[in-house]
């Protein structure tokens, strides 16, 4: 057995109404630590606002899109920045680990345990009917939280550094996710959502 592609493997997580895979470390040629330091260094960050209820807010993060599209949501337009050279190398090692080809991803960066992203799915029309979503993380350890939106039944998943998370079929049909604040003191985090834009 080739021993690369079975340490660099995603396991499937049993779940219902929606496909999650996971895998520890995804091997990268560099350290967790240069990765994620270089990415905080070299992304042009924007803390984008939000407008709810008629009232501009900012995000409680920042971000920046990489990619082929423009990417819409939660009212925002966003327009791709290219990938770096550095991108370019984590999203190979990202294919490499899920059998599929990205050609966009959302950077977030939380700062500490005040930041957070909403309950969401990643359901847009660009994305296609059943959305591949590879998600790569950085830094300190952030619970990611799923709720099934019938049933309301929540599934968490630590999300610790290095670690790759694959959401597919029908987990964007079926299920919101999220990442909540904490009042305990926790540190930046990264994380990189590798996707397709159609
Ligand atoms: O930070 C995370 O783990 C979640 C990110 C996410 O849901 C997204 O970028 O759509
Ligand atoms: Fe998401």
């Amino acid at each position: 057995m080739d021993l690369f592609s079975a340490t660099n493997t995603l396991t499937p997580i049993p779940f219902e109404d929606g496909e999650l895979a996971f895998l520890g470390q995804l091997a990268l040629s560099q350290s967790n630590a240069v990765v994620m330091a270089r990415l905080v260094a070299e992304t042009a960050w924007r803390a984008e606002s939000i407008t709810l209820w008629g009232r501009q807010h900012l995000q409680p993060r920042l971000s920046a899109w990489h990619g082929a599209a423009r990417y819409r949501y939660s009212g925002l337009l966003l327009e791709p920045l290219p990938f770096t050279e550095l991108l370019q190398e984590i999203r190979e090692a990202v294919e490499g680990a899920c059998g599929r080809r990205f050609n966009s991803v959302l950077l977030n960066y939380y700062r500490d345990q005040r930041d957070s992203m909403g309950m969401h799915s990643d359901d847009e029309a660009e994305l296609g009917p059943a959305p591949a979503i590879a998600s790569l993380s950085f830094g300190a350890t952030r619970t990611f939280i799923l709720q099934h939106k019938r049933s309301k039944r929540t599934v968490k998943h630590d999300l610790s550094d290095g670690s790759l998370l694959l959401m597919a079929g029908s987990t964007q049909v079926n299920w919101r996710h999220g990442i909540n604040k904490s009042r305990r003191p926790i540190g930046p985090r990264l994380n990189l959502t590798f996707r397709y834009v159609y």
